[in-house]
């Protein structure tokens, strides 16, 4: 909001220095705080200390910029002759800040790999981020609750539900973003690019109560179920919003091992069903889906059913270190009649069916993964710029520095190796691609979650208490700290996709020898 077009000199804002009539310029910015002095969550007395002063740099070391957007009514005008200097981004705008970006979005930089329909993607994307997923997921995150109905209807109607799926026909005949690209054009790089855009609030847990479940269940299904009626009902249903599916496969029995899953389904007599019978844990979006893709023992091996909510099914909350908008769930399946028609792929070989989305939702993982982690890197400039401790900028401290330039190193060589691997994606067809980027893509998942690792321990010494404390300056810094382990866990630990990584390297080994 502009400021009030009023403007005071330096020397009539130094008399209002009374509880009658408490003003102080914050970048050349007026601000009268005399109603706000008992309302001002930090106290009134520091108020006083700064009354008829420029209280920038005080401000700017206890406060994030946004604290200004949201008491704008405050604002009295301006000082003569002066204009604000700090930048306030609108929807949609590229950060200023060094390493904000990726190189591809930053002048003079340039990439082979992107064109202008992935610039237009990138802008509406982020202002679609801004004005409508992040206010709910900073709220969502805080309160626990689920998704809007709201929410998921605005991104159906743009085409977000079927973009995270990735490219492929669902997107045919589609105009995405109104247009910005067309579903015939959309490749993985538009896809990093939503990936990384969309999970720019940091607000982890939200990001996965965000339909997380349908990014891995339904291309199961999608992928496997026979074509006819039944696949275009539950994906129109799925794709429109109406329904919420998600990928159940492991226990408290067996987590990255799925091999050592217990669910069972047996035959009935008859043939017709299956009875299901057995539990699922830590299942992302479980607590409110319709659906549920569920992977079970069968005589001869593993299948792979799309389960309805039904008798016999109950999800239970799970209380994790992220928030329970998530809808993390804990599942019981006590005689469960499925029919057989409801198998995805075929009968016992449904560990082709799990391993064939693995690939795709460990890149998804590493796309966002880079991001949050750019995204902290970004905090974490702005605040050892501003930050004035020891008399002097934290920045000024070399050991801070140090700091930093890891935290973007690894960030950088993060990103260059996943636009690598995308690239590979878009030009591999893709009976050589499940050959030749399960490794590399799970070694990419690999890195991207130590460099988490690192990035998130260092920000906290970077950031001191408040990157502790859950609100105010440090509160991204903290919830970082608090969830980045999520992506070094899930879709398979952090050992067994390295592991992958180092056997399908040794898998056709060369006679080389030293
Ligand atoms: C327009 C002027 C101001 C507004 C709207 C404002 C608003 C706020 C808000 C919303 C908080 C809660 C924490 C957060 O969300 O960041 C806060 C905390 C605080 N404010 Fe202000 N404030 C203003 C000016 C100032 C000034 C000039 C000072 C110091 C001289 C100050 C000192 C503090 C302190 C010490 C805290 C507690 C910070 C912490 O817990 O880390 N505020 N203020």
């Amino acid at each position: 909001m502009a400021p009030p077009a009023k403007s005071f000199s330096r020397d009539e804002i130094r008399s209002h220095t009374t509880d009658e009539s408490l003003w102080c310029i914050i970048d050349s910015t007026v601000y009268d705080l005399t109603d706000f002095l008992d309302a001002h969550p930090g106290g009134e007395s520091v108020l006083r200390q700064v009354a008829g002063q420029d209280a920038t740099t005080v401000f700017y070391n206890l406060h994030r910029h946004e604290v200004l957007s949201k008491y704008a009514d405050l604002v009295i005008g301006t000082v003569s002759g002066e204009k604000p200097q700090v930048i306030t981004p609108a929807p949609g705008d590229l950060s200023p800040v060094p390493y904000a970006e990726p190189l591809w979005l930053t002048t003079p930089f340039r990439s082979p790999y992107y064109r202008e329909s992935h610039h237009r993607l990138r802008r509406a994307a982020r202002e679609f981020t801004q004005v409508y997923i992040a206010p709910e997921a900073l709220e969502c995150e805080t309160t626990g609750r689920s998704i809007s109905q709201e929410l998921i209807d605005r991104m159906e109607r743009v085409g977000i539900l079927r973009m995270r799926l990735g490219p492929g026909r669902h997107l045919h005949g589609r105009e995405l973003f109104g247009g910005v690209v067309s579903g015939e054009d959309f490749d993985y790089f538009h896809f990093v690019i939503l990936a990384q855009e969309i999970c720019r609030p940091l607000a982890r847990g939200f990001q996965d109560g965000n339909m997380a479940g349908m990014t891995i269940g339904l291309s199961a299904f999608l992928n496997f179920a026979p074509e006819g009626e039944w696949k275009d009902r539950v994906c129109e249903e799925v794709f429109s919003g109406k329904k919420k599916i998600c990928l159940a496969i492991s226990e408290a029995f067996a987590g990255s091992d799925v091999a050592n899953i217990r669910t069972t389904a047996e035959r009935t007599p008859d043939g017709k069903h299956f009875i299901v019978n057995g539990t699922k844990k830590w299942i992302t979006n479980g607590i409110d889906s319709d659906y549920f893709v569920t992977m079970v023992r069968t005589g001869k091996g593993f299948s792979v059913l799309l389960i309805p909510r039904c008798e016999g099914l109950e999800t239970k909350p799970i209380k994790t270190s992220y928030s329970a908008t998530a809808g993390t769930a804990f599942i019981t399946y006590d005689n469960v009649k499925v029919p057989v028609e409801n198998i995805l792929g075929q009968e016992n070989q449904g560990m082709r069916v799990i391993l064939s989305n693995f690939n795709h939702e460990r890149w998804g993982m590493s796309c966002t993964v880079v991001s949050q982690c750019r995204a902290v890197v970004e905090e974490c400039l702005k605040w050892a710029n501003q930050r004035i401790v020891f008399g002097k900028r934290l920045v000024d401290q070399p050991v801070i520095r140090q700091k930093l330039a890891k935290m973007i190193a690894l960030v950088e060589a993060n990103q260059s190796w996943l636009e690598s691997i995308t690239y590979q994606m878009c030009h591999m067809p893709y009976s050589e691609q499940v050959k030749h980027l399960a490794g590399p893509i799970g070694l990419l998942k690999m890195s991207c979650t130590r460099a988490a690792h690192e990035i998130a321990d260092e920000s906290i010494q970077i950031w001191g208490g408040r990157g502790l404390t859950q609100t105010g300056m440090g509160r991204t810094i903290e919830l970082f700290h608090r969830t980045y382990k999520f992506d070094a866990i899930l879709g398979g630990s952090e050992e067994v996709v390295a592991d992958l990584g180092v056997r399908q390297a040794l898998k056709n080994f060369p006679k080389a020898m030293l």
